[in-house]
């Protein structure tokens, strides 16, 4: 977790930016704030801490414009800065000094963007990104600027390299390629990557030389997600890397949530029937499903409420994931839930699930002020079907016959 300097001389811009991070969006990734006054009180938190990052309002009552910020850079800081406003020459200094990104503080909005701005450098710190250009002194620069937003660069000297490089490490979420490159240029180089990675699993920036509009077209073409001419503007660098690694951000953000359930927080329905068949196609003797229903279920609503209800769906929902935590454990709907476990040896998945109703014995969940003892019925099929949602329905047919034969038991089909 990250320690953030912010450095501000005004009262009431500290209390509005000291109440934004104290917003879940930010908590996430900042653990520690220090706030400074002044340029004194900056220098002497810098000698006693390592930040990560700084946000340096670029007025202050004891230096000149811009000290505090060139303080904070001399500490390697990555560093944005805050101001009310700023000339064009004043600009030119500040990025030419190496500050990130200014943050321009003419309304409510600006404190925000500047907050959200802080979160998301920390968000990617050390995300792996891949530099490919033949050019050692343009990579050089990509580089600068990239560790600038806290990332951790990779370097490739051709499209062939940098092609080997992504096979290989797939935590790499982010490639700038030069279109002029020796072996494979850059678009081949895209088109190459975008038969195994997705515009949603990696981001591509294509950079073309100035003079050459259609370049840019065609890299988006070829499967780039962004373009960048050159000679660009660090500013115009900075944005457009942020902005294209956000969208990526968020998608995976759909992704999460389409596959996870809202209540539980456990996967869902679709993401174990996905996974499910996916798992049934590689290696089917080897994946058995159990099927796990609440017993008399209707009871707590009717006794304690729907919100009871909702809370011992959550605390029976943990109670499956301690118990089965190497197994896929899903919400199927309702007060029902599924396991899909890939292992050979199902009598040990059995002892597994034959413990969560011990468990639930043992200690039974909480609701308002007093103990409920809840109990599971569980249905168990192997794979030998001959597709997964025939595993899935003689689980249910197994978890019937549990039901029928008196609840809180395990079936095997
Ligand atoms: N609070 C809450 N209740 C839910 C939710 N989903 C399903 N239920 C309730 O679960 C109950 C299921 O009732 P039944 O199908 O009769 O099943 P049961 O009472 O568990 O009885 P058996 O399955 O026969 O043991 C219903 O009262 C549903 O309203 C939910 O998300 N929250």
């Amino acid at each position: 977790m990250a320690r953030v300097l912010i450095v501000e001389d005004s009262k009431v811009v500290q209390q509005v930016l000291r109440h934004l991070l104290t917003q879940k969006f930010a908590r996430e990734f900042i653990k520690h704030v220090d706030f400074a006054w002044n340029y004194e009180q900056a220098q002497e938190l810098l000698e006693q801490h390592t930040y990560d990052l700084a946000l340096v309002d670029m007025t202050l009552p004891d230096c000149a414009s811009g000290d505090a910020a060139r303080l904070t850079i001399e500490h390697n800081v990555a560093s944005v800065i805050l101001t009310s406003s700023m000339d064009e020459s004043q600009r030119q200094q500040m990025l030419e000094l190496g500050v990130v990104d200014y943050v321009i503080k003419d309304n409510r909005d600006s404190y925000l963007y500047a907050v959200r701005l802080l979160t998301q450098l920390l968000r990617n710190k050390g995300l792996p990104v891949l530099v490919a250009d033949d050019s050692q002194l343009s990579r050089q620069v990509l580089k600068q600027l990239l560790q600038r937003q806290l990332y951790h660069v990779i370097e490739a000297e051709d499209g062939e390299q940098a092609l080997a490089i992504l096979r290989e490490d797939t935590s790499i979420k982010l490639l700038l390629c030069d279109y002029a490159m020796p072996k494979m240029d850059g678009f081949e180089l895209v088109r190459a990557v975008r038969n195994h990675r997705g515009r949603d699993d990696l981001a591509i920036i294509g950079i073309s030389g100035a003079g050459n509009n259609g370049l840019s077209a065609k890299f988006i073409k070829y499967g780039a997600n962004d373009f960048l001419t050159k000679p660009f503007m660090n500013e115009e660098f900075h944005c457009r890397v942020l902005q294209t690694v956000e969208q990526l951000h968020l998608i995976e953000q759909i992704k999460a949530t389409a596959e996870r359930d809202y209540l539980t927080g456990m996967f869902n329905r679709r993401y174990l029937q996905e996974h499910g068949r996916r798992l049934f196609a590689k290696d089917k003797h080897a994946v058995t499903v159990a099927l796990i229903d609440a017993d008399n279920f209707k009871q707590i609503n009717d006794q304690y409420g729907h919100q009871a209800g909702d809370s011992a769906l959550r605390q029976l929902a943990q109670r499956l994931q301690q118990h089965l935590d190497e197994h896929i454990v899903a919400r199927f709907g309702g007060e029902e839930f599924a396991v899909l476990a890939h292992c050979h040896d199902s009598a040990q998945l059995q002892q597994q699930l034959e413990n969560v109703n011990d468990s639930l014995r043992d200690e039974p969940i909480e609701l308002a002020d007093s103990t409920h003892t809840l109990s599971v019925s569980i249905g168990l099929a192997a794979m030998n079907h001959h597709d997964f949602d025939a595993c899935l329905s003689a689980a249910d047919k197994a978890l019937y016959r549990a039901k029928a034969q008196g609840k809180c038991q395990l079936v095997c089909e």
